[in-house]
């Protein structure tokens, strides 16, 4: 199974122009989308959850098993996901980036809504799911609460449970992690690395160490672009010997970013660390094994100016 996304375009009503001609090749396991604000990620999210338009492309997502496909289908085993939008919302499992909940109902009464509208008719089979699914997001305790009295982070476990409703084939999260405390992040992570294989999972993330942590493929967007994507270890693996590190005063920061190509700068005990992009040694640094945030600000820098600290 594969999500092959070619030349996506969108520019709102605005003018502002959100996805400037995307393609990607995601396939099955965790998918890590990684992105500054504005750079695109939830218009793209948005397009794949069927929930808005694209002004050119297109996406399909192909090798969908027997059964999960529309009857009549002139390609068995692919959706167009751009037009054939029922067929995708029967196989797809989304957690939007603002998920509100209805305050005055309960998990276990909310889920049982949602599993009848995508179709669970029998009351016995919805029951064993949402029970099922309250024990694997750990809310089977507090199933009878109002959604109202949940923290954040149970919150986007409940999110998570409504989007696995239906043994989803291509589940997209946006932004799951931002707001939860290390404790509650840790167990989502948890959570998303226990979906199955034979499933595509997209991470809409700007937080560069959840796609470190779970994600075997990747893709950097920006500006409506695609900077980089493929292996996480791979795109590290090409900075090697690249990444120069100083420690400087803040107000030095300007002089260095007028001689080096500095790709960001962090605050570490009180001292401005800073790191630099050079083919060749760089006087006065000191080298570093890079990292996935390396990664990260290198690509972003190419496109736009980053003020780290
Ligand atoms: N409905 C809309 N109408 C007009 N402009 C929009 C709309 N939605 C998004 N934009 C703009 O499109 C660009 C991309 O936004 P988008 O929300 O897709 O980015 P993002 O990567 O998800 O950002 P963030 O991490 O801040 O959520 C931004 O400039 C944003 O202001």
């Amino acid at each position: 199974m594969q999500l092959e996304i070619k030349d996506l375009t969108k520019t709102y009503s605005n003018g502002v122009r959100a996805l400037k001609g995307v393609s990607l090749t995601i396939s099955q396991g965790m998918f890590g989308l990684l992105g500054p604000n504005g750079a695109g990620k939830s218009s793209l999210m948005r397009t794949i959850a069927t929930l808005q338009e694209a002004d050119s492309g297109s996406v399909r997502l192909t090798g969908l098993p027997e059964g999960t496909s529309i009857p009549g289908n002139s390609m068995p085993g692919d959706l167009d996901v751009l037009t054939q939008k029922d067929a995708v919302r029967r196989v797809l499992g989304y957690l939007p980036q603002e998920f509100g909940v209805y305050p005055r109902v309960t998990a276990e009464t909310m889920l049982d809504h949602i599993a009848t509208l995508k179709g669970i008719a029998n009351s016995r089979e919805r029951k064993n799911i949402v029970d099922g699914l309250l024990q694997k997001v750990n809310l089977y305790q507090v199933r009878k609460k109002n959604l109202g009295t949940y923290s954040g982070g149970m919150k986007q476990r409940f999110g998570i449970a409504q989007a696995l409703i239906g043994s989803p084939r291509l589940i997209i999260v946006d932004e799951p992690t931002a707001g939860l405390d290390p404790a509650e992040r840790n167990r989502f992570h948890n959570l998303l690395s226990e979906i199955g294989e034979n499933t595509i999972v997209i991470l809409s993330t700007h937080i560069v160490e959840d796609v470190t942590n779970l994600c075997s493929d990747m893709a950097i967007i920006c500006l409506g672009e695609v900077v980089a994507a493929g292996n996480p270890n791979d795109l590290v693996s090409d900075l090697k010997g690249k990444i120069w590190q100083t420690f400087v005063e803040k107000s030095e920061i300007e002089t260095y970013r007028q001689h080096h190509r500095v790709i960001s700068t962090q605050l570490k005990g009180g001292k401005t660390r800073l790191h630099a992009y050079s083919d060749v040694p760089l006087g006065g640094f000191e080298p570093v094994v890079p990292d996935l945030e390396d990664v990260y600000f290198a690509k972003i820098t190419e496109k736009m100016d980053v003020v780290t600290v």
